[in-house]
């Protein structure tokens, strides 16, 4: 009796903490064919936290947020967000995936401003016609990332770095609750990768969960509440300020595993 009493205390609690996570992954495994690209991962993001996940190159950081994001299935594992499968989140506009690499046309004319009110696209409705509400908001992402004199260009037009700034608008604009942005730092310059880390704080502070690749661990204390080091699996998980002790950096990138 006693034991099921515990066990039910156990479920009724581990249901709980599934509701409370902005984002629960748990025994998620990917494999591409042969290939075991992620093994067992177990992960808790909060609201108001930003997560950095590091690895090297192949270690499976844009897997595991291709399967967050239902852009892959995994092999076993759950996924919940905000308590919801992924899936009910897409739909209820509480993710938001900012891709390393974003298939688009990049001689298509579309400008900046019509990149970043793509992110109002799920809350449109089918007209996709713009309410006062979405301007609005796409308007103020535009200007928190700092392209406002740059509204009117054509996105093709636009550096590596003033690319990734509005894709991070668009996340903006949709105001989801939890952000997976995949190395957004890539090819930015040092002036922005200070504006895109004084974004993500205030969307913390907000009570967004952002999980978030990077490759440089320089600015990492500055931009993370925790991190994660991948290589295939979880090898660490701790603040950033352990995980770029050398012994655990050596776990994701020393040689001989
Ligand atoms: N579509 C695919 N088909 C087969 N194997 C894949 C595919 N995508 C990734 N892989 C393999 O899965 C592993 C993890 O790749 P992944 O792209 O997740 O790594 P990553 O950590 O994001 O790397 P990078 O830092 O280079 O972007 C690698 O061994 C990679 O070769």
């Amino acid at each position: 009796m006693r034991v099921r009493a515990q066990q039910d205390s156990l479920t009724r609690n581990n249901r709980q903490d599934s509701h409370e996570a902005a984002l629960l992954i748990e025994g998620l495994s990917v494999d591409y064919g042969n290939l075991r690209a992620l093994s067992d991962v177990n992960l808790r993001l909060d609201a108001g936290t930003v997560c950095a996940v590091l690895g090297m190159n192949g270690s499976g950081k844009s897997t595991l947020f291709k399967a967050i994001s239902g852009v892959i299935r995994p092999s076993a594992g759950t996924v919940r967000i905000g308590g919801q499968s992924t899936r009910q989140a897409q739909r209820a506009g509480i993710l938001g995936y900012m891709p390393q690499a974003e298939s688009v046309d990049w001689d298509f004319p579309v400008s900046v401003r019509d990149v970043v009110l793509m992110g109002r696209y799920g809350a449109m409705g089918p007209s996709r016609r713009p309410r006062r509400e979405d301007k609005d908001l796409t308007e103020r992402a535009i200007r928190i990332v700092g392209l406002t004199d740059l509204a009117d260009r054509q996105i093709g037009e636009l550096s590596g770095g003033q690319k990734k700034r509005a894709f991070l608008a668009r996340a903006l604009a949709q105001q989801a609750k939890v952000l997976l942005l995949d190395e957004p730092f890539a090819g930015v310059d040092t002036v922005s990768a200070t504006t895109m880390i004084r974004v993500l704080r205030d969307l913390a502070s907000e009570g967004v969960a952002v999980l978030i690749t990077v490759h440089d661990i320089e600015n990492i204390d500055r931009l993370a509440d925790s991190a994660v080091l991948l290589r295939g699996r979880v090898v660490y998980q701790g603040t950033p300020t352990s995980v770029v002790e050398p012994e655990n950096l050596a776990l994701a990138f020393g040689g001989g595993q």
